[in-house]
């Protein structure tokens, strides 16, 4: 059976709405750069992209500058830091898995920092992850345009149409991830992700194809050592402070932050 998963399709004058948004954060990041060259030089993230400007040519660098600050602070940075979020989130809110995964943490990586070999052993962590990225996905849509007409199963796609692929309702539809598509549960990736529903290629954490996620394998390393770490050191529970209210601002965030209460271990 070939299946088509589009969530909806838009006109391209949306697009118009698009480039507003695209301009206005073009120029929030130049207003950043003059504020940094007219302060201290700092050695950090912004000060080499700047460096890096100064080796294209006259014309590129204002592109070059806002094209790597957008890859680096929201592809790379905002998508990552949600996802810990909400991992540190389920883990305060379900004890039993923030206890399989420490005692996995120490039993693989004993005391010390993970090297590359430990995260890859630390299996359990990984099911943890992305289940996370399954009810969480940060990114819950990924969008392709219609450079020509077009048919997609039963479905003909006029040339300059948006599609609009709705990852996160893909993510908990209960008749491809069972009754209890909503429910955290790290099992459903015990065989891997190709055995955890009914059509695999509905999971789209990092979005798909050509286009997939450049950064992908990096982001899972970086939440393992973290989320390792955080585990190696601490217990932690939800505060009573803390208001379930994830929220769309381009990426899905706790609306509210999410707050724990640590306990030294
Ligand atoms: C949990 C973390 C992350 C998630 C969930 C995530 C998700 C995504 C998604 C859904 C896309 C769109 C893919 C598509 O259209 O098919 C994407 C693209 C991209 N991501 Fe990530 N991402 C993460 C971390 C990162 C990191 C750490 C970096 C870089 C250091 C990064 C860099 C990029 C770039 C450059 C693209 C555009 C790729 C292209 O259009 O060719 N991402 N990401």
């Amino acid at each position: 059976m070939s299946m088509v998963f589009i969530g909806l399709i838009c006109p391209s004058k949306n697009n118009r709405e698009m480039w507003k948004l695209k301009k206005e954060v073009g120029s929030l990041i130049l207003k950043a750069v003059k504020e940094r060259k007219e302060a201290e030089s700092e050695n950090d993230l912004l000060q080499m992209i700047l460096e890096g400007a100064n080796e294209v040519r006259p014309h590129s660098i204002d592109s070059f500058i806002v094209d790597n600050c957008k890859n680096i602070y929201f592809a790379g940075h905002e998508t990552t830091a949600t996802t810990a979020s909400w991992i540190l989130m389920l883990l305060a809110s379900h004890l039993e898995w923030q206890n399989r995964v420490r005692d996995e943490v120490i039993e693989v990586c004993g005391g010390s920092l993970p090297d590359f070999d430990m995260l890859r052993k630390m299996r359990t962590l990984t099911m943890v992850i992305q289940e996370a990225l399954r009810l969480y996905p940060p990114a819950p849509l990924v969008t392709r345009s219609a450079l020509r007409s077009t048919k997609l199963g039963e479905l003909n796609i006029p040339k300059g149409v948006n599609l609009w692929i709705p990852i996160i309702i893909l993510h908990q539809d209960p008749e491809i991830w069972g009754p209890e598509a909503n429910k955290f549960n790290p099992h459903r990736f015990s065989h891997g992700i190709g055995k955890a529903c009914k059509f695999p290629q509905v999971y789209l954490p990092f979005g798909t194809a050509p286009r997939t996620c450049v950064g992908q394998n990096f982001a899972m390393v970086e939440l393992k050592i973290l989320v390792s770490v955080i585990l190696s050191k601490f217990s932690f529970t939800l505060s009573s402070t803390y208001k379930h209210s994830p929220a769309f601002h381009l990426v899905i965030e706790p609306n509210h932050g999410v707050y724990l209460l640590m306990k030294k271990l």
